[in-house]
C-alpha cells in the first residue's frame, strides 16, 4: 500500500491547551512494499504517526493519502473497507483473557470474514495450520492452544505479530514490537517480521526504541523528534552524529532501556556491619 503525507499536523483532543502538536507539518512518501523503521525519543510522535496511518486519528491539518485516496473524505463503508486493508499491531495487543492463542491469531482474518464465519471461528478455529505457521515464524507454535492470559508480555507481543501474518492487510503498522523481548529474541522477531513483509510485498512501518535493531534490519529509517521529521534516510546513511542530534538530551534512550519482561538485576549483597 502506498502512503503519502503532505504538511500533516496531528493533535490529541485531550492535549492540554498550549501543548505543541503531536505531529508537525510532516511530509512523507512511502511506496508499496517498502519497510521502514521510525525511531526517536519518547514523546516524539511515533505512536501518533501510526494512529494517523491506521486511519484511527484524523489529521488536524494537511494531506494524508493511502493508495491515492484521502481516507477521511471517503464514505463510512469505503473507509471501513480501507481499514480492512491495513493492520495496526499495538505495543500491548488487546487480547481477550481466556481466548486461545489460535483464535487470537486468526482474528487477523476478521476483515475478510462474514459475521457467521467469524462467530464460527470462535468455537471452531477454521485455519489452524495458518495460525501455526504464523506462530512458527515467531518461535511460538508450542503455544497454539494456550490461553492468552497465560502468556508473558513478550509472548503476547509475538501473538500480535503473528496476527499480522494471517491478515489480508497490505499495510502493517507495528508499534514497539520488542519492548518485552530479550535482545536475542528481539533480533529474530524483527528479522522474521521484515522478511515476511518483503516476501508478501506488504508495506511495513514499525516504531522501534532499539536503534541498533532498526539499523540492522530496516532499509529505510525515519528519525522523529518533537513531532517533526529530523531525517528520512537509508539505514546505511544514519550516522552516529545524526543519532546524537536525534536523541540529544535523551541519550539514555539511545543506549536502550531493558525490556519490560527482563528480570530485575539481582540486589547487591547485604553487607552486615558488626561493631
Ligand atoms: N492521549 C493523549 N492525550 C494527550 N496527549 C497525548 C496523548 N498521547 C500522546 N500524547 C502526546 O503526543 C505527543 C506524541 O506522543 P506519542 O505517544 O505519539 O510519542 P511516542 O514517540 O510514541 O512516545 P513513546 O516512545 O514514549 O511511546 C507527546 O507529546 C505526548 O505527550
Amino acid at each position: 500500500m502506498k502512503i503519502s503525507l503532505a504538511d500533516l499536523t496531528a493533535r490529541h483532543p485531550t492535549a492540554r491547551r498550549g501543548a505543541p502538536d503531536a505531529l508537525r507539518r510532516l511530509t512523507l512518501a512511502i511506496d508499496s512494499g517498502e519497510q521502514l523503521a521510525v525511531i526517536g525519543p519518547s514523546g516524539a510522535g511515533k505512536t501518533t504517526l501510526l494512529e494517523v496511518l491506521a486511519c484511527a486519528r484524523p489529521p488536524a491539518a494537511g494531506e494524508f493519502k493511502l493508495n491515492d485516496q484521502a481516507p477521511w473524505r471517503l464514505a463510512r463503508r469505503a473507509l471501513q473497507r480501507l481499514r480492512g486493508q491495513l493492520i495496526l499491531v499495538p505495543q500491548v495487543p488487546p487480547l481477550p483473557p481466556r481466548q486461545r492463542v489460535v483464535t487470537a491469531v486468526l482474528a487477523g482474518r476478521l476483515p475478510q470474514w462474514s459475521l457467521w464465519r467469524a462467530l464460527r471461528s470462535l468455537a471452531y478455529p477454521v485455519d489452524i495450520p495458518a495460525a501455526d505457521e504464523a506462530l512458527e515464524a515467531f518461535e511460538l507454535s508450542d503455544k497454539l492452544f494456550e490461553r492468552v492470559d497465560r502468556l508473558s508480555g513478550g509472548e503476547r507481543q509475538r501473538v500480535g505479530l503473528a496476527r499480522a501474518l494471517v491478515s489480508p492487510a497490505q499495510l502493517w503498522l507495528v508499534d514497539e514490537p520488542l519492548s518485552a523481548l530479550d535482545p536475542a529474541r528481539a533480533q529474530r522477531a524483527v528479522s522474521a517480521l521484515v522478511q515476511q513483509a518483503r516476501a508478501r510485498g506488504v508495506t511495513l512501518v514499525a516504531t522501534l526504541h532499539q536503534v541498533d535493531v532498526a539499523l540492522a534490519h530496516f532499509p529505510r529509517i525515519l528519525g522523529l523528534r518533537d513531532g517533526q521529521l529530523m531525517f528520512d534516510l537509508p539505514a546505511s546513511e544514519v550516522t552516529p552524529d545524526k543519532l546524537a542530534q536525534l536523541y540529544a538530551a535523551h541519550e539514555h534512550e539511545l543506549r536502550g532501556a531493558p525490556p519490560a519482561d527482563e528480570p530485575p538485576a539481582p540486589a547487591p549483597p547485604v553487607v552486615m556491619q558488626c561493631r
